[in-house]
């Protein structure tokens, strides 16, 4: 299987409009090139642009879902379209994820559990989702995440455990922690025996310098490809076989002792 990261440069000199045009050609043009295509987190409005999260919030059916639905048709791809800001019936905000399979459907959304900001930001103007999301990409179920969910290797653990064999992560990582990125994104892999498939920003917005860098790593810990700072595509081969031949070669998940149910209960 064929999987392409997209790092879109986000921008405050382009509009969300434009730049969902621009995302939904650069799409298109994954049409046999890849069979997975992902993109990173809140591409349409920016990460780090809180004072805009207001006025750019969607509902789940809307604008960037229209644009992405059509994109994922166009190029006939599993499509993870990063997330949005969404606006839910009662009002509030929370940082979703959508996704969509090659005839346009959403499959699934995921609502960001950990928001990032501690006392600001997203911290305090989105709710936290509490649902592990997987996705039945065939031959490679896919376990989603969003940038600060990546430092909460727990979650990771849960997905396995829901039957993940990779893990997409769409994020929008400033640059000051770009080794932290990396790393993590390596640490998930190795210590799940997954693919991971990590999609940064390029850019700066809101004063933030974007670390870019996507990177996608095999079960073993191996980086397949890694992104500049700028804007620009990563397409790697993807082999599902390679996850159960590392899990069956090297089984430390099944040495764990913690987290598990056990025996007798408590
Ligand atoms: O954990 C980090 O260092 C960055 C997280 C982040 O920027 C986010 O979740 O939006």
């Amino acid at each position: 299987m064929r999987a392409s990261l997209l790092q879109i440069a986000v921008d405050p000199d382009e509009t969300p409009n434009t730049r969902r045009d621009r995302v939904s050609s650069l799409v298109a043009e994954q049409r046999g090139v890849a069979e997975l295509v992902v993109l990173p987190e809140l591409w349409p409005v920016g990460a780090f642009a809180y004072e805009s999260f207001e006025a750019e919030a969607e509902p789940l059916a809307g604008p960037t879902h229209e644009a992405m639905a059509k994109a994922a048709a166009a190029a006939a791809v599993w499509l993870h379209a990063g997330s949005i800001v969404e606006r839910a019936p009662d009002g509030s905000l929370y940082n979703t994820s959508l996704v969509f399979s090659p005839s346009g459907d959403l499959v699934s959304s995921y609502r960001k559990i950990h928001r990032f900001g501690f006392d600001q930001g997203e911290a305090v103007m989105m709710g936290a989702g509490d649902t592990l999301v997987t996705v039945p990409v065939p031959g490679l179920p896919l376990g989603v995440a969003t940038c600060y969910d990546l430092r909460f290797p727990e979650l990771f653990r849960g997905l396995v455990d829901a039957g993940a064999l990779a893990f997409a992560v769409p994020a929008g990582w400033p640059a000051r922690r770009r080794e932290h990125w990396t790393l993590l994104a390596r640490a998930r892999a190795v210590e799940n025996q997954a693919y991971v498939l990590a999609c940064g920003t390029a850019g700066t917005h809101a004063g933030v310098p974007q670390a870019g860098h996507s990177i996608v790593v095999d079960p073993w810990g191996e980086v397949l490809a890694e992104a500049g700072d700028a804007e620009e595509t990563l397409t790697v081969e993807l082999d599902p076989a390679l996850v159960a031949t590392t899990r069956d070669r090297f089984p430390a998940l099944k040495d764990r002792l913690l987290g598990l149910p056990r025996p007798g209960g408590a």
